[in-house]
């Protein structure tokens, strides 16, 4: 088996007496999918946090290629290949929408985040925007403003900049949460196509086990913070604990 592109060691994070995330380890390999599930407050999305660097841990550690980057922040962690889909967050609302992908293209070519800086290329930086516009069906939203688009083409776009970015680990927390059905699939399909180049490590949060099952090449379950499953999806949706705790009960679709 190859070096895994991203691992965890025993990472924990405590809040006051809570332990949210207990001592996961995992390794994550490149073209590899894999869906992180579990109840409620099972600790997903702090588990991503703690891997992104929008949390510091309390021990444990994560390694990215082999190098140890427990310690370092969340800019340093996107700039070195981890790449998440925020939850909005990292949008620009008064920027237009091709704007904000320019800006992550040039982020990843490496010029900085000015945007008054480098008007030689501007015109190919804008041309990559597109690309990746197009790829999430927003091209002709191209020139709206980001706060003026509905819920789903600020998911979609946030996938454009995750595309943009082009980093080696990527993470989506919920990815269509708040989409309406007929948007669901152009953000899917594109995860299918990411996968199917499998290139990138992907990790995705998912309670709809419709999408857990048409994208997971292997599934972990979460529940308490603890790592309780992790294999392939067939062995871990037919394991006792697994049917009994999370999937007997009817689907979150
Ligand atoms: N900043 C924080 N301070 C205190 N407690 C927190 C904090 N962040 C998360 N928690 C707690 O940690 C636990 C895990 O939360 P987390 O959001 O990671 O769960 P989750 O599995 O992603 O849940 P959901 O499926 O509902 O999104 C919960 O009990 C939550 O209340």
């Amino acid at each position: 088996m190859t070096t895994p592109s991203l691992s965890t060691r025993d990472l924990t994070i405590r809040f006051g007496g809570h332990v949210a995330v207990n001592q996961v380890s995992a390794d994550f390999y490149p073209g590899t999918l894999t869906v992180i599930v579990g109840p409620n407050g099972a600790g997903k999305t702090t588990y991503f946090n703690l891997i992104s660097g929008q949390l510091p841990a309390t021990s444990g550690s994560v390694h990215l290629d082999g190098v140890d980057i427990t310690r370092y922040g969340a800019a340093r962690r996107t700039s070195m290949g981890v790449g998440r889909a925020f939850q909005l967050t990292n949008l620009f609302p008064n920027l237009s929408v091709i704007e904000n992908v320019r800006l992550a293209v040039q982020s990843r070519a490496g010029i900085g985040m000015n945007m008054f800086s480098v008007w030689f290329s501007h015109k190919e930086l804008i041309s990559r925007a597109e690309h990746y516009l197009e790829r999430v069906a927003l091209a002709d939203r191209r020139d709206t403003r980001v706060a003026a688009l509905s819920h789903g083409d600020k998911r979609k776009l946030e996938v454009a900049i995750l595309l943009a970015l082009e980093p080696e680990v990527m993470m989506f927390d919920e990815p269509t949460a708040g989409m309406s059905v007929d948007e669901v699939p152009v953000v899917l399909d594109l995860i299918h196509q990411v996968k199917a180049e499998r290139s990138k490590t992907v990790l995705l949060v998912e309670h709809k086990m419709d999408v857990v099952r048409s994208l997971a090449d292997r599934i972990i379950v979460l529940h308490n913070g603890t790592l309780v499953a992790d294999g392939n999806p067939v062995e871990v949706m037919a394991s006792p604990i697994v049917q009994e705790a999370y999937l007997g009960a009817p689907e979150h679709a």
